[in-house]
């Protein structure tokens, strides 16, 4: 019997969509169709000496935009709802400082559980880079300046937009945001479109940064930096 005979059969129709554990005959294809990026000693130097984590995710976030077809910026963040129970959805990042911030509306879910509970966590996975970055911290409200200039770059749709979703909450017929966009139209004919109080972002302050990077076999390299009194300490991780 060889090895693959011992597998489970199959959920019907799962199988042509789920990929197979990569063979060390994979990996060599892998390496010569995708050579910047299917092993490590191919992708070089990736941790550098770095002695704080986001001068190294600026990196990272650089060449993830030369490849990715789209999005380099999205990331999951996940936060806990009053029960305690995990819940996760993608943002965008749009400020990179001493945190990470995205913008969202503070009655949706996310805006509700991480108001109630700021700790949270932050995942990057690019694809084209086989790249991850996980960042675990809490995540503070942003101050309503930051919130209106970044309001005001996005474009009169995107801002008509934000007065028209009701974001999270049930929706009452198939019409309905058309209906409320049309009303924000008309209310906001001819004015400037201001930033709703509810629309504001999030900044989320790292405690820990850890940087993974693709390695054949699944012996992959994991850097760990962890906020301390004295600044950052780092570790390497077991795959
Ligand atoms: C790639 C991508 C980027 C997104 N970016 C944002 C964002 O920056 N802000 C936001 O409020 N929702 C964004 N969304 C929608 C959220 O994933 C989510 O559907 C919405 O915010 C409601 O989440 P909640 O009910 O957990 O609050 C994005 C979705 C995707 C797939
Ligand atoms: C609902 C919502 N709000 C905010 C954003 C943030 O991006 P932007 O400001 O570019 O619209 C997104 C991006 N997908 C979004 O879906």
């Amino acid at each position: 019997m060889s090895e693959s005979d011992d597998k489970p059969e199959a959920e019907a129709g799962t199988e042509a969509l789920i990929p197979d554990t990569p063979t060390a005959e994979d990996y060599a294809k892998e390496a010569k169709a995708q050579e910047a990026f299917s092993v490590d000693a191919d992708q070089g130097d990736v941790f550098g000496d770095h002695e704080e984590p986001l001068a190294l995710f600026k990196e990272w976030l650089a060449l993830a935009k030369e490849h990715e077809i789209n999005d380099p910026n999205a990331m999951a963040v996940s936060s806990v709802d009053a029960e305690g129970k995990p819940d996760s959805r993608m943002v965008l990042l749009k400020e990179l400082d001493h945190g990470f911030t995205f913008y969202t509306n503070l009655a949706s879910a996310k805006g509700e559980q991480l108001q109630r509970n700021p700790n949270c966590a932050l995942l990057f996975h690019w694809k084209s880079i086989r790249r991850q970055v996980r960042i675990r911290g809490r995540a503070e409200v942003i101050s309503d300046e930051l919130a209106d200039a970044y309001f005001a770059r996005r474009d009169r749709g995107a801002r008509i937009g934000a007065w028209a979703s009701q974001q999270s909450r049930p929706m009452s017929g198939p019409d309905i945001l058309e209906t409320r966009v049309a009303d924000y139209e008309a209310l906001f004919e001819g004015k400037d479109v201001p930033r709703p109080d509810w629309w504001k972002g999030f900044r989320v302050i790292p405690e820990t940064v850890e940087f993974w990077v693709n390695r054949p076999f699944r012996l992959h390299d994991r850097k760990l930096f962890r906020q301390t009194d004295d600044g950052w300490e780092t570790e390497q991780l077991y795959p």
